[in-house]
């Protein structure tokens, strides 16, 4: 069966210029994405990876290249299309959580509600990542693993189309990184959210439906893992 695709990257080229020196962290990159795959897109340091988020995330725009999300090309797009588009469309976690410190854990959820077209049920997301308990708790008095928690439940209340995630479980201890990427298989089960996680860490890409590698700007490796294995039986 044709499976559908969501996110198409076509020839997508990213040059950073600093004066004399020009860096090319994307050199025509090319690859699709289906509906409710988990991707890993993994690399060394440097290998573009943060750049390409970036812009399949609306954050960044690429010097050339096409990014399509369903039918529509959004480097094409205004800032007004792009701003509803970051909105309504995708989620993020990132490394460092990047929480509002002065708000609850529902309240940090809340926020990131009130802006989007279609939210889902705020408790009913936080008790999906395990943090009813902790609802009334402020940043600083929750580990690095519960405050990733609540990055993850705010991103997935907004009920995107794409959760992206930069180095989810970088900041995290082994056993902590291992439950939050168990977490982030959860909601792309439970939820069929479509998840692209980035990571340097080559052993989380045996977790993948599909998984990318990235080398200087390029794609080296795009292949479909046909047995995904779980995160509780990674090693690394
Ligand atoms: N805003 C910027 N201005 C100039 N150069 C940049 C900028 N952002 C990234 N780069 C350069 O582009 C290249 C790719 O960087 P990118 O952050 O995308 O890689 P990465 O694979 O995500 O690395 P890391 O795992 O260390 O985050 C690097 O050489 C980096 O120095």
């Amino acid at each position: 069966m044709e499976k559908n695709k969501l996110i198409r990257v076509e020839d997508l080229s990213k040059e950073y210029k600093m004066g004399e020196v020009t860096v090319n962290a994307l050199k025509k990159v090319s690859f699709d994405i289906n509906e409710g795959e988990f991707v890993v897109i993994v690399g060394p340091s440097g290998s573009g990876k943060s750049t390409l988020l970036n812009i399949i995330g609306g954050m960044d725009t690429p010097t050339e290249g096409k990014v399509f999300i369903g039918d529509e090309d959004i480097t094409k797009y205004n800032d007004k299309s792009l701003t509803s588009y970051r909105r309504d469309k995708v989620g993020f976690v990132f490394q460092f959580y990047n929480l509002m410190a002065n708000l609850t854990a529902e309240e940090n959820v809340e926020l990131a509600t009130e802006i989007c077209k279609d939210p889902l049920k705020i408790a009913e997301v936080l008790e999906s990542v395990n943090l009813s308990d902790r609802k009334g708790h402020f940043p600083s008095q929750m580990s690095g693993g519960e405050q990733q928690r609540v990055a993850i439940a705010r991103a997935v209340a907004k009920n995107p189309l794409i959760l992206l995630c930069d180095e989810p479980t970088g900041a995290l201890d082994y056993k902590t990184g291992k439950s939050i990427l168990s977490l982030l298989n959860k909601i792309n089960k439970d939820y069929k959210k479509t998840v692209v996680i980035i990571t340097h860490n080559s052993p989380i890409s045996k977790m993948g439906d599909r998984v990318i590698k990235m080398r200087s700007g390029k794609i080296v490796d795009n292949k479909v893992n046909e047995n995904p294995i779980s995160p509780e039986r990674i090693e690394w």
